[in-house]
């Protein structure tokens, strides 16, 4: 299994490789070359089996020679060891036809870590191998921080920098972010929002002195194996709701496009998915552009589900490559467009996104409103990023083919909002029943690369 760039002008890489490089030298997202695909057969027997095993069948064929079958099994019964909840993933009706995938049984209960958790491992099995030690950099709108933190700290052969936006991530998230006492972990508190934090860790990875001095890997979705790793519990909920045999669709709240995008990767596998259906909330340019054709960001606007306040997403990249024929030109053409402003998707790439996907938006009112609605009828109580998701499928629903959507946090990591729809204030779980108690750790940097890169430099030197 070959990776290659969606910019077309990056040296090819295994998955090992394309897994510790993050993002490619040319700017772009690796990809694998071609996407192995499951028949009914092999689908239809991933009924009954265990999240693990599901995981291990899925994810095997994408790895080559990486790791013996025994390593990668070992590896996955470690990432979800801390899980809790015997399905990783369970499933719940919220209505006919319509189920909430909970995404937010892990460790930093949100569904990023069940990417997280696993290449945690899987970095660890490498280096350890390898006697290499390399410096992880991650921008966070507030879960994958606190995931990547959980998953790496402590680790000998890494130091971990996570760059989050000043005020405008939840307490409970920064906190997350904040605590861990390990010195390896360096959290990042940064002036701006999640677009400029992500902005600079691209800039880190197009400097290549400061990229090769510092050995930079990234944790993002930058990095495949992450989008690798949320393919699972697509097979997972639709094969626990009858697939092949039956249709399902999926709506996903949706920010950087990692999550759905490892639907579609599901679906070019053979999944019988019907509909993908992206939710955003007010920071609406992916539905906008699925709409219309037209990228053009403008403005984050903080919002109450603000892991979803991202403008520049960066997986689109990726569906992009694919909606222009895995042209790496056209592709570059469109981001070097982007860092002027915007750009316009072809008439054919359009028709090709909107046959894959369809599109909502969620208001802060119909936000809240959600989050009301479906404590009293369900007795769920919904994260602000889910209750967008369940808003917008709400009006995709089909009696003919179930919905699930994708409940991608805890409510307990939100408690202001879902207090102030509900009345309710979500605890957290026992074990981060002193995460308000604990000392935090942070420093305060300005939206600037080389006040960021001197911080790191510092920190790893010592
Ligand atoms: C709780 C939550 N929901 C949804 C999203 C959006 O996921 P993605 O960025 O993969 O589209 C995020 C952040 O990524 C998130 O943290
Ligand atoms: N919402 C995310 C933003 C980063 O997304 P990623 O999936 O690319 O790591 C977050 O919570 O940090």
């Amino acid at each position: 299994m070959k990776y290659i760039s969606t910019r077309g002008a990056a040296p090819d890489l295994s998955f090992e490789q394309a897994m510790l490089t993050g993002l490619a030298r040319d700017g772009g997202l690796y990809v694998p070359d071609t996407i192995p695909t499951l028949s009914e057969g092999d689908i239809a027997a991933l009924a009954g089996l265990s999240y693990e095993e599901t995981a291990f069948r899925i994810m095997r064929p994408f790895l080559g020679d990486a790791f013996t079958d025994d390593e990668f099994r070992e590896i996955i019964a470690k990432a979800y060891d801390g899980f809790g909840h015997a399905a990783r993933a369970p499933l719940v009706q919220l209505a006919p036809g319509h189920f909430l995938l909970e995404l937010f049984h892990g460790p930093t209960l949100a569904f990023k870590d069940f990417a997280m958790q696993l290449i945690g491992q899987l970095f660890e099995a490498s280096l350890t191998r390898s006697g290499d030690r390399v410096t992880i950099v991650g921008a966070t709108s507030g879960d994958t921080g606190s995931a990547a933190i959980e998953a790496f700290k402590g680790l000998d052969a890494v130091d971990v920098f996570i760059l989050f936006p000043h005020g405008r991530v939840s307490e409970v998230q920064r906190r997350q972010m904040t605590t861990p006492s390990e010195a390896n972990v360096h959290a990042l508190s940064v002036t701006g929002h999640f677009d400029d934090c992500q902005a600079r860790v691209k800039d880190m990875f197009n400097d290549f002195d400061f990229r090769d001095e510092v050995r930079l890997a990234g944790v993002n979705s930058i990095n495949w194996a992450r989008v690798l790793a949320q393919v699972v519990y697509y097979f997972s909920s639709a094969v626990s709701l009858g697939a092949p045999q039956r249709k399902v669709s999926f709506t996903v709240p949706t920010g950087n496009f990692g999550d759905i995008f490892a639907g579609y990767i599901a679906r070019k596998m053979g999944l019988p998915i019907d509909k993908l259906v992206v939710a955003t909330n007010q920071n609406d340019i992916l539905h906008r552009c699925l709409s219309t054709g037209a990228y053009k960001p403008d403005g984050v606007i903080p919002s109450i589900s603000p892991s979803m306040d991202i403008q520049v997403s960066s997986n689109f990249e990726r569906v992009l490559f694919d909606a222009y024929g895995r042209d790496g030109k056209a592709v570059a053409q469109l981001m070097d467009e982007l860092k002027s402003g915007g750009f316009t998707v072809s008439q054919g790439a359009l028709q090709h996104l909107q046959d894959l996907f369809l599109s909502g938006r969620a208001s802060e009112e119909e936000t809240s409103a959600t989050i009301k609605r479906l404590r009293e009828t369900t007795g769920e109580l919904l994260c602000p990023h889910s209750a967008v998701g369940v808003k917008v499928a709400e009006e995709n629903l089909d009696p003919a083919v179930p919905m699930i959507t994708l409940a991608t946090a805890h409510p307990a990591k939100f408690p202001d909002a879902v207090e102030a729809a509900t009345g309710l204030r979500p605890g957290l779980p026992p074990r981060m029943a002193d995460l308000f108690d604990r000392d935090e750790r942070v420093t305060r940097v300005e939206n600037d690369l080389a006040e960021i890169e001197d911080f790191m430099r510092g920190k790893i030197a010592n």
